[in-house]
């Protein structure tokens, strides 16, 4: 007798790579969307008045919402209604928010009454910038739900394959998004003479993105039609339930992977916000523009190693080694920021210590996620996501404020800052000492954990150090 063995969708490298495209160019478009406005804030304070510290409301606001708990919400959706529908909720919102936003701050909204509205409280807050938190707001909930949906979308379909590959990819091309937008904004807003074209342009890309995830769920029913997972054919004990919130909640091993989490992008993405500016204040001479084109090392270098990392630890492993020397790399450079930079204001050491960051950007990321799905069950995967992302999006809410708090407050007295302000300068020389040390603080946090999170991997047996492919 023949035996016919059906092959799977995702058994074809082909289909699952394509359903990697497919899903990463949505979170492509989404981490371009995140940033659109970054490079072009001294644009945005000319055309629309929003000072920094609008700036700083403005980027909270994506935050917010996901704080308040919605991510926790998210979590529930996901696991019950699956991967397809969430992603196609989460690629809409992310599309909604994205249009409020760019009517927020199109020339004709400043002329409505809607807008008159806005500017008669929190006058310090422009119409424009209500209007682009409100949409942010939605955004950053889309986003961040997407950011989920996709670890749960890629852990099923390359799940005993090359699943921390995908997923460094995914990271990676995310990360060139980044790289991207902070290029081409710029130059996009200069040629059409206006802040509103770059966030046009980047609304379109996320219709792209709800296209593109669209035709993935397409193949994810087909493969379901392969698996036999219909809504009529599950199994009730497989099914989510909201005591299983509880079950992630009282979890060791989750606390630790989550507090890991926070600590660790704490040091990172908000770092990323003073980076550039940390670069010019401690090289002597070099323009804002010099700065950013140092510090954009940083996150495509990342993107570059990303995927290797990925690579390396489905084929070897050691995903909780990979973790501490993260954690421990991303201490000597925070320190050698604080330190010797200052001393030495060699602009080897700013390159190579930004190139090591990136390295440890790509360290942390790429064997963070890929373990979620060894310490929890599938059916509770995406709740696990969403609550760790809860977890880290607090520190990505508050930490940016603390800094800025920190270094005013260390600034008060440093003449160097004192004569700049008197004299109206465009640059402030601040000294970053203090906000570095806190950035290292968070990593010696995350190291310590690190190391505890290895101890108990060697005693429970979750396999963080063993390689995903069977
Ligand atoms: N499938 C994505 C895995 C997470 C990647 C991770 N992103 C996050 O942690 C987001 N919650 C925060 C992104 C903030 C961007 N402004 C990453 O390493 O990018």
């Amino acid at each position: 007798m023949t035996e016919i063995i059906q092959k799977k969708l995702n058994d074809s490298p082909a289909m699952r790579w394509t359903a990697l495209v497919l899903i990463a160019s949505m979170m492509f478009f989404g981490y371009m969307f995140v940033d659109v406005m970054s490079p072009i804030q001294a644009l945005m304070e000319s055309q629309r008045g929003w000072t920094p510290d609008v700036f700083g409301t403005y980027a909270a606001s994506e935050y917010i919402v996901n704080v308040c708990g919605f991510l926790i919400i998210a979590g529930v959706i996901l696991d019950k209604t699956g991967i397809r529908f969430t992603g196609e909720l989460s690629a809409s919102m992310m599309l909604i928010g994205a249009v409020i936003k760019f009517i927020g701050i199109t020339e004709w909204f400043q002329t409505t009454a809607m807008a008159d509205w806005l500017n008669s409280w929190w006058v310090s807050m422009p119409a424009s910038a209500k209007m682009a938190c409100f949409g942010f707001m939605i955004f950053g909930c889309g986003c961040e739900m997407a950011g989920t949906t996709v670890s749960k979308a890629i852990a099923k379909w390359f799940k005993g394959k090359e699943m921390a590959l995908a997923m460094g990819l995914e990271m990676a091309i995310a990360r060139v998004g980044v790289f991207a937008i902070f290029s081409i904004s710029p130059i996009i807003a200069d040629k059409m003479g206006s802040v509103v074209a770059p966030v046009a342009f980047c609304t379109v890309l996320l219709l792209i993105g709800l296209i593109t995830y669209t035709v993935f769920t397409f193949m994810d029913k087909k493969l379901d039609s392969q698996t036999g997972v219909t809504a009529e054919e599950s199994d009730p004990e497989e099914e989510f339930k909201f005591s299983d919130l509880g079950k992630i909640l009282t979890s060791e091993a989750f606390w630790i992977v989550a507090l890991l989490c926070v600590l660790y992008y704490s040091a990172i993405f908000p770092f990323q916000r003073y980076g550039a500016n940390m670069l010019q204040c401690n090289l002597d001479g070099i323009s804002a523009e010099e700065a950013s084109n140092i510090f954009r090392w940083f996150p495509i270098g990342a993107a570059v190693i990303t995927p290797f990392l990925g690579n390396f630890l489905d084929r070897k492993g050691k995903g909780a080694t990979m973790l501490m020397c993260g954690a421990l790399l991303l201490i000597c450079c925070h320190l050698v920021f604080a330190f010797v930079l200052p001393e030495t204001k060699s602009a080897v050491i700013a390159y190579s210590t930004i190139v090591l960051l990136g390295i440890s950007f790509a360290l942390v990321p790429a064997a963070l996620w890929p373990s979620v799905p060894k310490i929890v069950d599938e059916k509770i995967l995406g709740s696990a996501y969403c609550l760790i992302f809860w977890v880290q999006n607090i520190g990505l809410c508050f930490v940016p404020k603390l800094i800025g708090n920190i270094l005013t407050s260390t600034n008060e007295d440093n003449p160097a800052v004192i004569a700049a302000k008197e004299a109206g300068a465009d640059f402030i020389p601040y000294d970053y000492t203090v906000p570095l040390i806190v950035f290292a603080g968070f990593g010696v946090l995350a190291l310590i954990i690190a190391i505890y999170l290895k101890a108990v991997d060697k005693k429970r047996g979750y396999g963080l150090e063993l390689p995903n492919i069977k």
